[in-house]
């Protein structure tokens, strides 16, 4: 499901920054015993890289923006401070109330997990699969990982070039639940070409469909518009090769939202996780923590929500699950819980640091601006970071879902997105909306709760799977 492609860690990686230098040393993950540093992978094929993954997960849940409780204030310029013990935010989304400046995230000072010395490079998966591959039975979960094995990398591992044969048996069987868990949007596009004459009524039908599948009018205008073309082209004289073409313009279209995940570049590579409340930040967060973890990477999970309880219980259930450390403290400040677990990835040189925030609404300006704090904060930890600032967004949204990611890019400058939920959904034509309006790359999508429901996105696969 993820593949990487590892490269040397980068030097600046057990290197303090300019600010965590001091900071991190309060860092009660710096004080742990186990920091086995790992050591440095062995010189890739290319500076800088460490990994690359594709996959994907998803989980349906109706999306349910409430408001989370209000963010204490902490003070940016102290972050991480052994004492203070955080005051415990009543959940209740008023008044901010002033933090204590540096919570000390309690990091269970359990030893680190030794990185591998070098993860064995899996399979990509290719760019585009041969969609006609015979399902293969869904790949069950095994249980959690146990630590990877060192292994020697092999040599100069290639970054997938589209071209590849037949995909692996787990990407085939994706595509079956791709498929599947795509058939509300695509079955109201797929009745279009139902017909035997290509006519205006048709094209007019599918305008109807794609808005109904919320792809938006632009997206919807582009598309007829380049259908059209095709056609003429194509000198289609069949609704089912018209289906075909569209299929080919909505994996066009799509295309620029196609790309990889890349894990490595930094040490830690640090991912913060951002949404509405209920899209599946934390659920994605864990699927993507057992695919990091299966593909060999160390990872520290930092719960920044530290104002529902049930999250930071379930991601906990995620860490032990899959045998990670988290950082996580009740009612501390999240900013300060991030600056720890950035502080610790870095003293452990941990491959990852996934970063899961409380869910907001997009339109609640004091918790976007505390999404803004915790991404300053986390850049005083280390000056390169955060280096992936993720947006879970729930595909039963819909056209929501395309203000959610302008105003969550606006405020923490987005890097991609995972869209979870596109089961059971007849909206699944926003992505559509995002390649045409706000073009952020989509990492993983989402058919369903299962970990191997989430999967690298594919816009080729994407489009075939909605049209089938
Ligand atoms: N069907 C389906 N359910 C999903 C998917 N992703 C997450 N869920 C479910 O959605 C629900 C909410 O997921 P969470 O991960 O708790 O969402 P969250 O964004 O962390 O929630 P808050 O922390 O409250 O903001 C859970 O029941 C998940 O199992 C998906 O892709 N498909």
């Amino acid at each position: 499901m993820f593949s990487f492609f590892r490269r040397k860690k980068t030097e600046a990686g057990p290197e303090a920054g300019p600010e965590a230098g001091a900071s991190s040393a309060d860092a009660p993950a710096d004080a742990a015993p186990a920091a086995p540093a790992p050591e440095p992978e062995p010189a890739g094929p290319a500076p800088g890289w460490l990994a690359r993954l594709r996959g994907g997960l998803t989980g349906a849940a109706p999306a349910s923006p409430a408001s989370p409780a209000a963010p204490s204030q902490a003070q940016e310029s102290a972050p991480p401070a052994e004492t203070a013990a955080p005051q415990v935010s009543p959940v209740t989304p008023a008044a901010p109330a002033e933090a204590p400046p540096a919570a000390a995230a309690s990091a269970p000072p359990a030893p680190a997990p030794a990185a591998p010395a070098a993860a064995a490079p899996a399979a990509l998966p290719p760019a585009a699969p041969d969609l006609s591959e015979p399902p293969a039975p869904p790949v069950p979960q095994a249980e959690p990982a146990p630590a990877p094995a060192a292994t020697p990398e092999p040599a100069a591992p290639q970054p997938s070039p589209a071209a590849s044969s037949a995909p692996p048996a787990n990407r085939a069987s994706w595509f079956v639940r791709l498929k599947s868990g795509l058939k509300k949007t695509g079955s109201s596009l797929t009745t279009v070409f139902t017909g035997t004459h290509i006519d205006e009524a048709l094209y007019e039908d599918l305008e109807t469909a794609l808005l109904m599948a919320d792809a938006g009018v632009a997206a919807t205008q582009y598309l007829l518009h380049d259908l059209r073309q095709r056609v003429k082209q194509a000198r289609a004289t069949e609704p089912a090769q018209v289906r075909a073409l569209l299929a080919d313009a909505l994996a066009d279209l799509l295309a620029p939202l196609q790309k990889p995940l890349v894990v490595g570049e930094y040490c830690p590579t640090v991912i913060m996780v951002a949404g509405v409340n209920g899209a599946g930040k934390t659920t994605s967060i864990g699927k993507l923590t057992r695919h990091l973890a299966d593909a060999g990477c160390s990872v520290l999970l930092a719960a920044a929500d530290t104002f529902r309880a049930a999250a930071r219980e379930q991601l906990g259930v995620w860490a032990d699950r899959n045998r990670v450390e988290i950082i996580s403290q009740q009612g501390a400040d999240p900013s300060a819980v991030s600056f720890d677990a950035v502080a610790a990835g870095r003293a452990r040189q941990v491959d990852a640091v996934l970063v899961d925030t409380a869910g907001r609404l997009h339109t609640q300006a004091h918790l976007m601006q505390e999404l803004q704090k915790i991404r300053r904060v986390v850049t005083k930890a280390d000056a390169t970071a955060p280096h992936e600032v993720l947006l879970v967004i729930d595909g039963n949204t819909g056209q929501n879902a395309l203000a959610q990611v302008k105003a969550f890019d606006e405020a923490i400058q987005l890097t991609g997105l995972i869209v979870t939920k596109l089961d059971g959904t007849a909206k699944g034509g926003v992505l559509a909306a995002i390649a045409r309006e706000k073009p952020v790359p989509v990492y993983f999508i989402g058919v369903g709760e299962k970990l191997e429901d989430l999967q690298t996105f594919n816009a080729r696969e994407f489009a075939q799977a909605l049209l089938a």
